[in-house]
Formats: structure tokens, sequence, C-alpha cells
């Protein structure tokens, strides 16, 4: 299967990254040059089949669109016009107006991954037209199944989804920063203190995994009674850390 890319800034290299992780093959990759450096460079680096006009795409399955907003509207109408297929947008663009608008052939989803699924570990949400056929559902959930969890949601809650699943890895990364900190405070060194932090996070995310249980169960698990623990939960609840979460995704996602 063959996969075009408009776009390979950060997110649009990671799934480039996660499909070469899944062996597709780089030739099958293209990319759409567009004078655009990053093109050029990610194409080279990664092998990947540079092409110069949308037409090009013509043999993909899917031309994904990883490009900020205010340029993807211009972008799926030409788009639209040159290929026939299925164009996918990371970066919005009105479902129902783009398909009522495109070519009968060509049809149009969204799609929210996150940086992980460069390492098959990514989470993708991805909204389609109330009456897509199953099989565009069933292609373009094939491909990102590759590099990891699909959830397919309504596209009224996409953003929250994607809020979810697309920004938190970075709050989880200031997390493992500030844990960091506060151990270099304590005597730990740099350098030791990431790959502990990073083993301790992992290792709590695949328990709760494995175990099914709640994360209340979890945590009891840890805070004994007059313990430790318990003390530095209760310095989180008076610094405000899940109030600090709760309202960080909401400020992204509204
Ligand atoms: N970074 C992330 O984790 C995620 C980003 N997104 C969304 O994906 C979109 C892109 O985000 P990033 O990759 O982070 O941004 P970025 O700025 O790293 O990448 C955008 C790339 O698009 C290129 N570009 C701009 N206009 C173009 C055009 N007309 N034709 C071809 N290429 C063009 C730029 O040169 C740049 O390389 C944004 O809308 C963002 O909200 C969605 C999910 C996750
Ligand atoms: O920061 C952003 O706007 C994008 C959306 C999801 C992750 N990054």
């Amino acid at each position: 299967m063959k996969i075009g890319f408009i776009g390979t800034g950060k997110i649009g290299t990671s799934m480039i990254k996660g499909l070469l992780h899944a062996k597709v093959a780089n030739q099958n990759i293209y990319v759409f040059d567009g004078g655009f450096k990053s093109s050029k460079d990610v194409a080279k680096k990664y092998n990947l089949k540079l092409i110069n006009d949308y037409s090009d795409f013509s043999g993909c399955a899917v031309v994904i669109v990883a490009v900020g907003g205010p340029a993807v509207p211009g972008i799926l109408k030409e788009l639209g016009n040159k290929y026939q297929g299925i164009m996918l947008s990371t970066g919005g663009g009105d479902l129902e107006k783009v398909n009522q608008e495109s070519p009968a052939k060509t049809r149009f989803a969204k799609i929210v991954p996150n940086t992980p699924v460069q390492l098959d570990e990514g989470v993708t949400a991805i909204s389609f037209a109330k009456d897509e056929k199953q099989e565009t559902i069933d292609t373009v959930k094939s491909i990102f199944e590759k590099m990891g969890d699909v959830y397919v949601v309504l596209d009224r809650l996409l953003g929250i989804y994607g809020t979810v699943t697309g920004c938190a890895p970075a709050y989880v990364d200031m997390m493992i920063e500030a844990l960091s900190d506060a151990a270099v405070l304590n005597g730990v060194k740099r350098d030791e203190s990431y790959p502990m932090i990073e083993k301790m996070i992992l290792g709590t995310v695949q328990l709760a995994l494995a175990n099914k249980k709640l994360p209340e169960e979890l945590k009891d698990e840890v805070t004994t009674p007059g313990g430790t623990t318990i003390k530095g939960v209760t310095k989180l609840e008076e610094t405000g850390f899940r109030n600090a979460l709760i309202q960080s995704i909401n400020a992204s996602a509204n």
C-alpha cells in the first residue's frame, strides 16, 4: 500500500517513522516536495519517494496532510481535484463540507495521531463523515493500527480525544522533567534520574494495563498508612496537581 504525505514536520515525520517501523517499504511512502526544505530533508534521510505535483499521488491509498490549520482548506481543495482517494488531515478541516465539495471518488477524514506512533505505541483518534463507506474506514484504520491503537470517534468529540492522547504526551514529559528536578535537588545525578523515572512510569502503566485495576486501587497499594507516599499525595492535593491536569486538558481542548 502506498501512502502520501504533505507536510513532514513533527507529526508527519512521526507517522513516517511509524510506517517504516511497521515495515512499509520506503519507496511506498510518497512525500510532496512543494519547495519545503523539511520535505526534501526527510525524503532524503529515509529514502522516500519525493514528488512534485499532487497528481503524482495517484496510486496512493491515502494522502496525509500533516500541516497546521490555516493552510489546510486550500491544500484539500487542490489535492481533492488532482487525486482520487482518501485524504486525511491532522490539522482540522470541515468534514462534511470538504466531502461534499470533493469529487465523488475523493473521501476526506480527520486524524489526531500522537508522537508515540513512531514506535507502534501510539494512539490515533479518527473521525469520518456520517455516511462514510466501511471500505474507507477499514483502509484508514488498518494504516493507523500499524502504529498503535485507534479510536473512531464522532467528529464533535475528535477535539477532546485528540487533546487527551495528542497533547498530554507533552504534559507527561513535563512531569518526567519535574520529577528529575526533585531527584537532582536531593542529590541524584541528572543522567541517572531520567532512566529511573522513565522506567518507573513505564512499569506503573504496565501494571495498570496488566491488572485492569482502577488507578485509585493501584495508588492504595503504594500508600502505606502513615507512610511517606500519603505525605506526598497530600502535598499534591494541596498544590493542585489534579486540578492542574484537568484545567490543562480543558485549556488545550477549548
Ligand atoms: N505534533 C503533534 O504531536 C501533533 C500535531 N498535530 C497537528 O498536525 C499539524 C502539524 O503539526 P506539527 O507537525 O507539530 O507542525 P510542524 O510545524 O512541525 O510541521 C508542519 C510542516 O508542514 C510544512 N508545511 C506547511 N505548509 C505546507 C504546505 N502548504 N505544503 C506542504 N508542507 C507544508 C512545514 O514546512 C512543516 O514542516 C498541526 O495542525 C497540529 O495541530 C496533530 C496531532 C499531534
Ligand atoms: O500542539 C498542537 O496544537 C498539536 C495538537 C496535538 C498535539 N500537538
